[in-house]
């Protein structure tokens, strides 16, 4: 039987990797196979990808495509087999992150994503998303608490807003694949909620 594919989103700081971890964990207790993974990055290629990505300055066209070659090459790669042997693949990001970041944040052409999407992904969708969703401010603080900021995390609070809302646009055409937490909440509540959720979702 062909594995899930559950991916992990929100603005930077808003919690995810913290809470990877947990749904990792509730997984693996079910005696399920689960793959850990992140974009950009997740395959050799895609880590050397990801270098540059967060620290070079680059046109939005070329950062576009840089982020799908990376992701190309983790779907080829990673996901697909993992998928195809039954294993569950958790990734930290994935497309609804270019949607997010490329179009609402730095206003690239939604039209050239979709083709990028159809080109790459083929038949291939998450079957659940997790949004954490959080306010700037607060996920600001956050991330200049726990480490040097990378490119994006040094954009400004205005971007961050962009990215946030068109996030929530996307959860909102997709409201079966979504499943919206606030982020706000402190680390166990919000792990409790995802405790429960993994425990029993097919
Ligand atoms: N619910 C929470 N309340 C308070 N602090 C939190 C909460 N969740 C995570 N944090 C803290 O916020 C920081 C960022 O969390 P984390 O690295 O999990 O976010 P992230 O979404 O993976 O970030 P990025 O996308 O930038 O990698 C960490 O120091 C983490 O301990
Ligand atoms: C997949 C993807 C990612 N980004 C941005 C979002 C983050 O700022 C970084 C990745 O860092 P993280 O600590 O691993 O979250 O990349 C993006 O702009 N577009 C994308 O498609």
């Amino acid at each position: 039987m062909r594995g899930r594919f559950i991916t992990f989103e929100g603005i930077d700081g808003a919690g995810k990797s913290t809470q990877i971890d947990v749904i990792e964990a509730t997984l693996k207790a079910r005696g399920l196979e689960v793959i850990r993974t992140r974009e950009p990055g997740g395959t050799p290629l895609g880590e050397v990808i990801r270098k540059e990505l967060l620290s070079v300055s680059m046109d939005p066209a070329t950062e576009t495509l840089l982020f799908f070659a990376s992701r190309a090459e983790h779907i080829a790669q990673v996901i697909r087999p993992a998928l195809e042997r039954g294993a569950w693949v958790l990734s930290d990001r994935f497309t609804d992150a270019t949607y997010a970041y490329q179009v609402g944040g730095r206003g690239f052409p939604a039209e050239k994503v979709e083709e990028l999407e159809r080109w790459t992904h083929g038949d291939l969708q998450p079957d659940r998303t997790v949004l954490f969703d959080i306010e700037p401010e607060v996920a600001a603080k956050r991330v200049a608490q726990a480490r040097n900021l990378d490119r994006f995390e040094k954009e400004n609070l205005d971007f961050f807003t962009r990215v946030r809302n068109a996030y929530l646009t996307r959860a909102k055409q997709s409201p079966d694949r979504f499943l919206i937490v606030n982020s706000m909440q402190d680390k166990e509540t919000v792990s409790d909620i995802l405790r429960k959720e993994f425990s029993t979702w097919a």
